[in-house]
């Protein structure tokens, strides 16, 4: 069942250097319960669009179009009290410093309490009960005795930890997490992770998940979309992205040879510097970057189409199903003339070496690749 869908997003940010669009024309859709990553280097308008799900974009930002459609009502439409009543209850969100999530002068138990009795006509009693339940859940050592504790006596870990029991703390039903684990130590990382692994297994909530992290999004995505200069070039199931990427750009991204299942692994960076959002490059937005480019690729900009379909000039087809692989490459509406070439090495947690060959004319060699 579709519980959100994103439809033709733009936000803008009006700067002394000219207006950024940060969010150019994204659509996306996200079913119940699923979890679906947002990768991408820096500036790429990551955080930019999840914060326009909840219209969290503040002066001198704008969400200019498109609509945001969640359980039936459009987001962007709504009231301001009806969106209140959404945010926190249906949508919560964890972003990278819990500290700032935290307020310095209430018990964490206070919190949570507050947040359960904001959308819940419960007691105080049986708030209480509920908070420290949810700190339980999360793995708060002592929870009882932790209620009473302020934010500064916690860890960062822990912290976060408490954040996410209060994103919790509702029941959401889609949970945005924007880098939860960013700045957290490595051992620290892990237990979160966990934590978000055991939630996105266990229950109905969905969860988009903004992460520069390879190894997290294998861990625990199920689709995956690629953001590149405000736009997605890619979209596909978390296997196939890893194994048969059809994107020069996320071809890029994965050359440190990401492994499955294994340690976190960064993005590799890409040659070349991001682009400029206020004046971006014309055609394909990374055709400067691009090993593969050809002159068209300056001229015209590449719709996100289906890649396994014969190549066709058309326009985007709509596809229904979020799991079909889409790419934005001229590759795939059969206008690029050479056709690309590279080669997908990735190494599972049995060592298994699998290859994906893709040869000049679009001919590809796919081995054991599926
Ligand atoms: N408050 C703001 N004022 C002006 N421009 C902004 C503002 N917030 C974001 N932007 C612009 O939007 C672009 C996208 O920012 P965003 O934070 O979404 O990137 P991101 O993909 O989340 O990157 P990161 O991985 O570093 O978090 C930035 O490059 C910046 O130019
Ligand atoms: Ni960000």
């Amino acid at each position: 069942m579709t519980l959100l869908e994103v439809e033709d997003l733009v936000v803008q940010f009006y700067t002394d250097d000219g207006v950024v669009r940060a969010v150019d024309g994204i659509s996306y859709e996200l079913r119940a319960g699923e979890t679906l990553g947002l990768v991408g280097e820096s500036g790429a308008g990551k955080s930019v669009a999840s914060l326009a799900l909840l219209r969290l974009i503040r002066a001198p930002g704008e969400i200019v179009r498109g609509e945001i459609r969640f359980g039936g009502r459009d987001l962007l439409a709504c009231s301001d009290d009806e969106l209140r009543a959404i945010r926190g209850s249906e949508i919560a969100m964890v972003f990278q410093d819990p500290d700032a999530a935290l307020n310095p002068v209430y018990t964490v138990g206070e919190q949570i309490a507050e947040a359960i009795r904001t959308h819940e006509d419960v007691s105080d009693a049986e708030a209480r009960e509920r908070a420290i339940d949810l700190l339980e859940r999360v793995g708060i050592p002592d929870a009882p005795a932790r209620y009473a504790d302020y934010p500064h006596e916690f860890s960062g870990g822990m912290q976060q930890r408490v954040v996410i029991a209060m994103a919790l703390s509702c029941d959401p039903d889609l949970l945005v997490c924007d880098e939860p684990t960013t700045g957290l130590d490595v051992t620290v990382q892990a237990g979160i992770l966990e934590l978000l692994a055991d939630l996105a297994a266990q229950s109905d909530t969905a969860i988009q998940l903004v992460t520069h992290d390879l190894g997290i999004v294998a861990e625990l995505c199920d689709r995956v979309l690629v953001q590149y200069a405000g736009e997605i070039v890619e979209r596909a199931p978390v296997e196939e992205l890893y194994y048969d990427p059809k994107h020069p750009y996320t071809v890029g991204l994965l050359a440190s040879i990401p492994r499955l299942g294994d340690d976190s692994e960064r993005l590799a960076t890409v040659p070349g510097t991001a682009p400029s959002l206020v004046d971006p490059p014309t055609g394909c937005r990374f055709h400067p970057r691009c090993p593969y480019a050809e002159e068209s690729c300056a001229r015209r900009h590449p719709p996100l189409v289906e890649t396994d379909t014969e190549p066709s000039a058309g326009d985007a087809d709509p596809d229904p199903d979020p799991e079909t692989h889409l790419a934005a490459c001229l590759e795939y509406t059969g206008e690029l003339e050479d056709g690309l070439d590279y080669e997908v090495r990735v190494r599972d947690g049995d060592r298994r070496e699998r290859e994906s060959n893709r040869e000049p004319n679009g001919d590809e060699r796919r081995g054991d690749s599926r």
